[in-house]
């Protein structure tokens, strides 16, 4: 029997896009059926947990790929980062500018990208705050970081909402500060006492309230310190931070309730307009699972993400893969066992208790034990080396040089050793001396042997593709490219499609390009993802025409192989 419309009963083909349940005869007929069908829709409900505190709860299974939810944010604005020197977002639309050298704009002198920036009469962007801003009437010459503090501004956005959307002011309010974290005492409380309260009173809120007591009428009902602290801790629990063209943090009014876990089951992208979010399943959910994401790094080890997670968002994650000494079988935050002066060993150093901040570590073999103190100073020092190596512009010896001392301590899938092998592969094949027609043979397998290592731990510590996907995409492409180069000079060579070492090669070379695609499928938005989009569409294009030439079918694998055989 055919679906019937949700709204009269006709026939109807129309599917809900985000649910697939309820069926239309026509767009009108969805759209006025919304009103009803919008609580039906969504595939969670709010509950709230003794731990957590609200958090959302999948009520019915849900596939990869089934859109969650998808809403426009409440409030978003400039990254409220410090900014001592350097570039500096525009208050209209994000974008990183030179304070220094750009325009200013008419309404408060506060550097912008153009004057014309369309964000700055945007009464949900620049337009409101910039009355505000407006009422300091100096200008600054030099000195502009500290004059003009864009750290400042999405505070002030939220405030502002009390006047225009006092529901949305509502909806802020009631999201979780962790204020008992954040008191008096604190380093975050005084930094924003200085930086954000005192600036916006002493400059702003002190001329507005005097044009107030002149005109009596209210601008802001509420500029409290205490209300400018909440918004802030609001802002640094809650908030979620889009990397496009610019750099923006933006709250929204329900995947704010998104818990964290450190194997997450959905992914979101922001759409480049009104910076709508979507939040999709990238595992599938069964009906009564918590929905999650996550608030950390994904390629640091346990105590690395515990650490900032408790430092950022006020909790100790108890997730599957903070539990694992083996961090789900990747071994990232593995040591190698240097065993004692008298037995030597290779055997694995792991933590004891991961859950334990100082949780003992044992070897997997001998009976040498390390207290955390020593692993970390051990792991902090090596990590301090690594990032002024990745700074310095590092050519292919400097970081071979480097991975050779690390393997002397850290198992070779450890978080540091992946970003020195992350940056080697993409130096192989490109630094001068190491070009396409430069490069060894065996440096193509070392750099093919590498690729096939990090997909495996990416795969491992991300299933869903969640967080990783452009890391996952440039492993996917390398291994592709190294791939490439040794087909074709064994091509030139007369090794042709029939040996088998090239024919598994060419397979794993479509395979890559298929997943690429898989991969890259939400990364559209995005300059990297895009740049990558294009390079494998530029690969895929050389790679089919090489095989339609050659006349080879890929498709019957298993022939090829019995052929190699014979
Ligand atoms: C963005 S809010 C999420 C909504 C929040 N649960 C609420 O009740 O408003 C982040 C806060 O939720 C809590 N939270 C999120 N994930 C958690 C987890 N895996 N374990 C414990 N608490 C968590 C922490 O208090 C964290 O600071």
């Amino acid at each position: 029997m055919g679906e019937k419309c949700a709204e009269c009963g006709a026939p109807s083909e129309l599917k809900c896009s985000a649910c697939k349940l309820a069926s239309y005869c026509s767009k009108e007929h969805q759209k006025q059926h919304w009103k009803n069908h919008k609580t039906a829709c969504r595939p969670f409900e709010i509950q709230v947990d003794p731990l957590i505190g609200k958090c959302l709860v999948a009520t019915r299974d849900i596939k990869p790929g089934d859109v969650i939810l998808s809403e426009l944010p409440i409030v978003y604005g400039p990254r409220p980062h410090m900014v001592e020197e350097g570039p500096v977002p525009c208050p209209g639309c994000c974008k990183l500018i030179i304070g220094e050298k750009s325009a200013r704009c008419e309404g408060c002198d506060f550097p912008v990208c153009h004057p014309d920036c369309p964000g700055l009469k945007d009464m949900d962007r620049h337009g409101h705050e910039c009355m505000i801003l407006g009422l300091r009437d100096v200008r600054a010459i030099n000195g502009l970081h500290e004059f003009y503090r864009q750290d400042a501004l999405l505070t002030l956005r939220c405030l502002l909402l009390q006047h225009r959307h006092p529901k949305k002011f509502a909806q802020l309010l009631d999201m979780e500060p962790h204020l008992e974290r954040r008191g008096p005492n604190t380093d975050v409380y005084r930094t924003i006492e200085e930086r954000i309260a005192d600036y916006l009173h002493s400059n702003f809120f002190h001329p507005m309230t005097i044009l107030e007591g002149r005109s009596g009428k209210k601008v802001l009902e509420d500029i409290s310190r205490e209300t400018i602290h909440k918004i802030c801790g609001v802002i640094d629990v809650n908030a979620l931070e889009i990397n496009q063209q610019a750099e923006i943090t933006a709250l929204y009014p329900t995947a704010y309730l998104l818990e964290h876990n450190c194997l997450p089951n959905t992914t979101h992208i922001f759409d480049n307009d009104g910076y709508k979010i979507t939040v999709k399943a990238c595992l599938p959910i069964e009906a009564g699972e918590h929905i999650t994401t996550m608030y950390t790094h994904c390629l640091w080890g346990t105590q690395a993400r515990r650490e900032h997670l408790k430092e950022t968002k006020y909790f100790s994650c108890e997730c599957r893969r903070c539990r694992d000494p083996t961090e789900l079988g990747s071994y990232l935050s593995a040591l190698k066992c240097l065993g004692s002066e008298q037995e030597p060993c290779d055997g694995l150093q792991l933590p004891v208790e991961p859950l334990k901040d100082d949780t003992e570590w044992r070897c997997d073999r001998c009976d040498v034990r390390l207290t955390n103190e020593e692993v970390c100073f051990l792991v902090n020092g090596i990590g301090e080396e690594v990032d002024g190596v990745q700074l310095g512009n590092p050519t292919v010896r400097e970081l071979e040089g480097l991975l050779g001392k690390m393997l002397t301590f850290l198992h070779p899938n450890h978080y540091h050793v992946y970003s020195v092998k992350h940056s080697l592969i993409q130096l192989y094949g490109y630094q001068q001396g190491y070009t396409p027609n430069q490069i060894t043979d065996d440096c193509l397998a070392r750099k093919a042997a590498m690729c096939r290592e990090l997909l495996d731990i990416t795969r491992k510590i991300d299933p869903g593709n969640a967080r990783l996907c452009l890391y996952h995409a440039v492993l996917l492409h390398e291994l592709f490219s190294a791939n490439w180069i040794i087909i074709k000079r064994k091509w030139d060579l007369g090794i042709k499609a029939k040996v088998k070492s090239v024919v598994s090669m060419m397979l794993e070379n479509q395979n890559c390009l298929d997943q690429l695609e898989t991969v890259l499928q939400n990364e559209r938005n995005t300059p990297a993802g895009d740049k990558l989009i294009n390079l494998a569409a530029g690969s895929r294009k050389d790679f089919t025409k090489f095989i339609e030439r050659n006349k080879i079918d890929l498709s019957c694998k298993e022939k090829i192989e019995n052929d190699n055989k014979e």
